[in-house]
């Protein structure tokens, strides 16, 4: 079958099997490949992986001893995995079931097969979902919608009808938090489950995470502990509005993944990163110095992607005296047509 696979030297195959294994992204439905010196390893993503991979399209071959939902339904479906749940996202209620079905019989280790019932809504980016598959009878306390997915090597608990999380952004994120160092102090202003937030703890940054869905906050907190690093994880319910004059003066880095709305709040991400009155929280050190990176989160029309976050940034930073030099302009996805996801990597500095 046809599949998108990522091309490295045989000599990387291990490395780089792990690697994609890590990220969610090898698709373990397909057999690996060598050829000519190559290793062809199959995956469910080519956007994401082609972050850090050559991908090619070839042919590869089917695991043979796995049933996998294409041999029921004679035709291959769309659908992605989070843990041990399946994401659908058909119009037709028959037609999803259908291929629900083929998930549960198939030999992939899935629970439960769900539909996207709406759009992402409200402050708390939340969507509703229809069940059309389950192995369980629905008698044990945990809800259906709840997973443990892995990611770049962390692992997150979460339920997707209580709370935002997309396995799409791994790599982004991976991106973002590779770039953290130890004893950086960083806050991640709409943390959610803490995908940004564990990572760069795990790096040895001291974080601050704050969403305002107290279930996500639940979480946050849950994960760090299971990531090993509640240590360094404060994670905080509430209006980041409200939150950053208790952290003013403190950010070395500011995480800013709201892309619909993330320029109402650039006057609280000065504030963290130092406010014009130079307020520190009582007892914190000062800042080595008063720099601060952020990771601004937009969404805006294809002719001009990046121009209203940078003119909203400066705006934003020239009050307090700060400069604003941009280390990257990034197109992290396509998000709608002639609409694109970007990211701001900038450096405030006075
Ligand atoms: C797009 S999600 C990002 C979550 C997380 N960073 C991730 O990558 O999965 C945005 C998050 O911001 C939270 N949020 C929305 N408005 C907020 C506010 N005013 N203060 C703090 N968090 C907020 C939402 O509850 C949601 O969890």
């Amino acid at each position: 079958m046809e599949r998108p696979c990522v091309r490295v030297p045989r000599e990387a195959g291990e490395e780089t099997r792990q690697a994609l294994a890590e990220a969610g992204l090898l698709d373990d439905e397909y057999e690996i490949v060598v050829e000519d010196g190559a290793l062809y390893l199959p995956v469910t993503d080519r956007e994401a992986a082609s972050e850090g991979y050559e991908v090619v399209t070839r042919d590869v071959p089917v695991h043979d001893t796995q049933q996998t939902p294409a041999d029921r339904l004679g035709f291959d479906p769309s659908y992605e995995r989070l843990g041990d749940v399946a994401i659908v996202d058909e119009d037709d209620p028959e037609r999803a079931r259908e291929i629900g079905d083929a998930i549960l019989d198939s030999d992939l280790p899935v629970r439960a097969v769900i539909d996207r019932a709406s759009k992402v809504k409200g402050d708390l980016r939340v969507r509703d979902w229809s069940v059309v598959a389950r192995a369980d009878d629905g008698e044990n306390d945990r809800p259906v919608t709840e997973t443990l997915h892995r990611e770049y090597g962390f692992e997150y608990l979460l339920d997707l009808s209580q709370v935002y999380f997309s396995p799409r952004l791994a790599t982004e994120r991976h991106r973002v938090t590779e770039q953290v160092a130890a004893g950086e102090r960083a806050v991640d202003m709409f943390a959610g489950v803490g995908p940004f937030a564990v990572p760069m703890a795990a790096r040895g940054a001291t974080v601050v995470g704050v969403d305002l869905n107290p279930v996500a906050v639940e979480y946050l907190r849950e994960n760090a502990r299971r990531n090993g690093v509640a240590d360094r994880v404060t994670a905080i319910e509430g209006d980041v509005r409200d939150v950053a004059a208790d952290y003013a003066d403190w950010a070395d880095r500011i995480v800013m993944n709201l892309p619909h709305s993330a320029d109402e709040f650039l006057d609280a991400a000065v504030t963290l990163a130092a406010d014009s009155e130079g307020r520190r929280p009582s007892g914190s050190r000062p800042k080595a110095d008063d720099d601060c990176v952020i990771h601004y989160y937009d969404i805006q029309h294809e002719d001009d992607p990046f121009g209203p976050g940078e003119r909203a940034i400066r705006e934003a930073a020239a009050p307090a005296g700060y400069d604003v030099d941009v280390l990257t302009r990034h197109v992290v996805r396509s998000y709608a047509p002639h609409e694109l996801n970007v990211c701001l990597d900038v450096r405030l500095s006075r």
